[in-house]
């Protein structure tokens, strides 16, 4: 079973370059409407990464993060990028992992005054409990250059606005302390890649963001010392060991799932087979070096099933187990088969079969998605 992908989204140059730093064998993916993707792994680990620059400002993000979730289909998204320091023990070069994402910008403009209407998305349980673990453990500053002091974690909410804050005293820093005042940071990117998981089944997002500025008026002086620099490159040191146990963990649970779907047997076994009748092996307890491959639960839905695929698909190309041609081919041919099987005539029966072949003889190297293939090609055939 291949990890599933995680997707780091990017808003500057230089947080794109400070997590390609961490790829090895990193490829271009380019997506139908332009957007390049990169796809790499870690260097010592074994989960996929797919790296993308989204540009600055929330709906920018929220867009091509929606296109990467669907291209992709990751078992987590990532924002890692600089922020500016909201409060006085967040310092420079620290890193801030966001247990919820504010949008600041919401409200309503009324004779008395702007009031607030905020928006508010939390970072999931079970990602919180990992990136505090990671906190924790300590390795992931193994490879960061030697500062006078490390760098600190702090978990905390991070605003997300339109606007770049370096002000303390500004309209938009009042109204931050004022409504927000738990903020550690403030960026402009985090709500857009916060709505866009949450639109998507609530895919698991963290945005990780590293110090370069105090937000106070000062942002040009630390931009000239180069902290924007230092600051992401904690950011992304961090960001990617999140990223190897966050793989890990979907991995697991997949094996899970398939694993708690296997009927158990009782340990008792009672054999009921008569006359020429053929029997496989029947056993409760089994010693000896015997490998057991479970067995997948095999679809009934045809619609559910072609959507799986679809995912299997994704990822078989995020794990490189699948060229780009040969990808956008299948994609196509599978598009070809869900409007079939939606017309549902005698005519679309057809199409839907001979879609699915062609679809078999496209990804037949790839073995688990053959296997796949073949059930959906027989639940196709029982509808003619
Ligand atoms: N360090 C820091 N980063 C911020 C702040 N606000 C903010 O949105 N960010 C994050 C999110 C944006 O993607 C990006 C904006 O920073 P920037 O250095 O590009 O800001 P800027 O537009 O003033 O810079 P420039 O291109 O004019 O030099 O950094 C902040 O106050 N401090």
């Amino acid at each position: 079973m291949s990890r599933p992908p995680i997707v780091i989204l990017t808003a500057l140059d230089l947080e794109y370059q400070a997590v390609q730093e961490k790829l090895v064998d990193p490829r271009p993916r380019r997506h139908p409407q332009g957007t390049r993707f990169e796809v790499g792994r870690l260097a010592g680990g074994r989960c996929p990464i797919v790296l993308a620059h989204v540009g600055k400002g929330n709906q920018a993000a929220a867009v091509l993060a929606e296109r990467a979730i669907n291209t992709f289909a990751p078992a987590a998204l990532l924002f890692v990028g600089v922020a500016g320091a909201l409060h006085s023990h967040v310092a420079l070069g620290d890193v801030v992992v966001a247990t919820h994402v504010y949008a600041f910008h919401g409200g309503t403009s009324e004779d008395d005054g702007f009031k607030s209407r905020p928006r508010v998305w939390e970072t999931p349980h079970v990602v919180d409990q990992i990136a505090r673990h990671i906190d924790r453990d300590g390795s992931w500053k193994r490879g960061l250059s030697a500062h006078d002091r490390g760098p600190e974690v702090h978990f905390g909410p991070i605003a997300a606005g339109e606007v770049v804050l370096n002000s303390k005293v500004s309209v938009h820093a009042l109204w931050i302390r004022e409504h927000y005042n738990d903020a550690q940071a403030v960026e402009m990117e985090g709500a857009g890649v916060a709505q866009a998981a949450h639109l998507n089944r609530s895919l698991p997002v963290v945005v990780v963001r590293g110090i370069s500025d105090r937000a106070d008026g000062t942002k040009e002086d630390t931009d000239r010392e180069r902290w924007q620099q230092r600051a992401v490159a904690n950011a992304a040191a961090f960001a990617v060991s999140l990223a190897e146990e966050l793989s890990a963990e979907a991995q697991d649970d997949d094996r899970r799932t398939t694993e708690t779907r296997r009927p158990t047997m009782p340990e008792t076994i009672r054999n009921v087979a008569k006359g020429n009748a053929r029997v496989g092996v029947q056993a409760g307890t089994v010693y000896g070096g015997i490998r057991i491959t479970p067995e997948p639960v095999p679809p009934t839905d045809l619609a559910e099933a072609l959507a799986g695929f679809r995912t299997r698909l994704q990822r078989a190309r995020a794990g490189g187990h699948l060229d780009d041609d040969t990808y956008t081919a299948a994609e196509a041919e599978l598009t070809v088969a869900d409007k079939a099987l939606e017309s549902d005539t005698p005519q679309s029966r057809g199409t839907l079969t001979l879609a699915l072949k062609k679809l078999r003889g496209l990804i037949g190297d790839v073995a688990e998605l053959a296997a796949e293939l073949a059930i959906i090609i027989g639940l196709a055939q029982g509808l003619s």
